[in-house]
């Protein structure tokens, strides 16, 4: 068996594109909780989390896809549903352990292709694993993907999951948040403070229509506190930068990528 590490994501705003193929666009950052996942050869595929055996579209469907059954116990440090890309790090660290531990003939980048198509077919994804795979402040405002390393210590509470597969079907939701997303990038320098940023995200979440009450109070408790706030994308979650002790839980952005424990 062979375990492997990915960790999770957040999206700040996204505008996704008629061809998912490369990724949607918009601004991310890799966190240092993520997702395990240890992968046993079987003759058919059980997927468990934190120990329940559970359904997992993308993560059945990249095992299916690369052509194995396997047994996949997933361990996630970050909340499931979220906003923390938990699909695309179970997703991604599957298909890393399974190279592995199969012998397959696969290419970090084919698997990483396999993890994203599989992200896209499920719902669940438009390009978390290109984040989770790198790790650090990752961005596309439209001239291809690009990077940058941070170690910014970032606050947050989860209220509750979004499934991420509802908001991408609704078309309405959709439109929304692709044109406050373009409106948003433009404004986009990723040598900005995040405090800048996060205000600028939580102008798009709001013309997104997503955020709800409770993400609406906990961000107002964060700017009464000279913090900064916004929304996961797409969760009831709560990001801050610029406050201490004032939400829940607290991570750090991470500038390691996915890999084989
Ligand atoms: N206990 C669970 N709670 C929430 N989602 C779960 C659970 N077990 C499996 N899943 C699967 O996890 C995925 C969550 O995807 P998504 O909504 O994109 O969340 P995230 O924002 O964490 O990536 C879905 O494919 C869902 O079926
Ligand atoms: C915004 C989103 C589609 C969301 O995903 P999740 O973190 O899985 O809720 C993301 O994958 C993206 O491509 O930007």
């Amino acid at each position: 068996m062979t375990t492997a590490y990915a960790p999770g994501s957040v999206t700040t705003v996204f505008v996704p594109q008629s061809d998912p193929e490369e990724g949607s666009l918009g601004v991310s950052f890799a966190v240092e909780d993520g997702v395990h996942a240890t992968v046993k050869p079987t003759d058919e595929t059980v997927i468990r989390l934190d120990g329940t055996v559970t359904s997992f579209e993308p993560v059945a469907g990249v095992l299916d896809s690369i052509g194995v059954t396997a047994d996949v116990s997933l361990e996630a440090d970050i909340p499931v549903g979220c906003g923390f890309g938990a699909s695309g790090a179970a997703t991604l660290a599957t298909a890393l352990a399974a190279a592995d531990v199969f012998d397959l003939e696969l290419s970090r980048e084919d698997v990483l292709t396999a993890a994203h198509r599989a992200e896209v077919a499920a719902g669940t994804g438009l390009g978390d694993v290109f984040v989770q795979e790198q790790g650090g402040l990752v961005w596309n405002t439209g001239d291809g993907r690009d990077r940058t390393e941070r170690d910014d210590r970032i606050e947050y509470t989860s209220t509750g999951g979004i499934a991420t597969q509802d908001v991408l079907r609704d078309e309405g939701a959709i439109t929304k948040v692709a044109d406050a997303g373009t409106e948003a990038l433009s404004t986009f320098h990723p040598g900005d403070s995040l405090q800048a940023w996060f205000n600028a995200s939580w102008a798009f979440a709001k013309r997104t229509e997503l955020p709800t009450q409770s993400v609406e109070q906990t961000v107002e408790r964060v700017l009464d506190n000279d913090g900064a706030a916004t929304m996961a994308m797409v969760g009831e979650t709560v990001l801050a930068t610029g406050v201490e002790g004032v939400l829940d839980e607290s991570t750090r952005i991470t500038n390691d990528g996915a890999h084989v424990r």
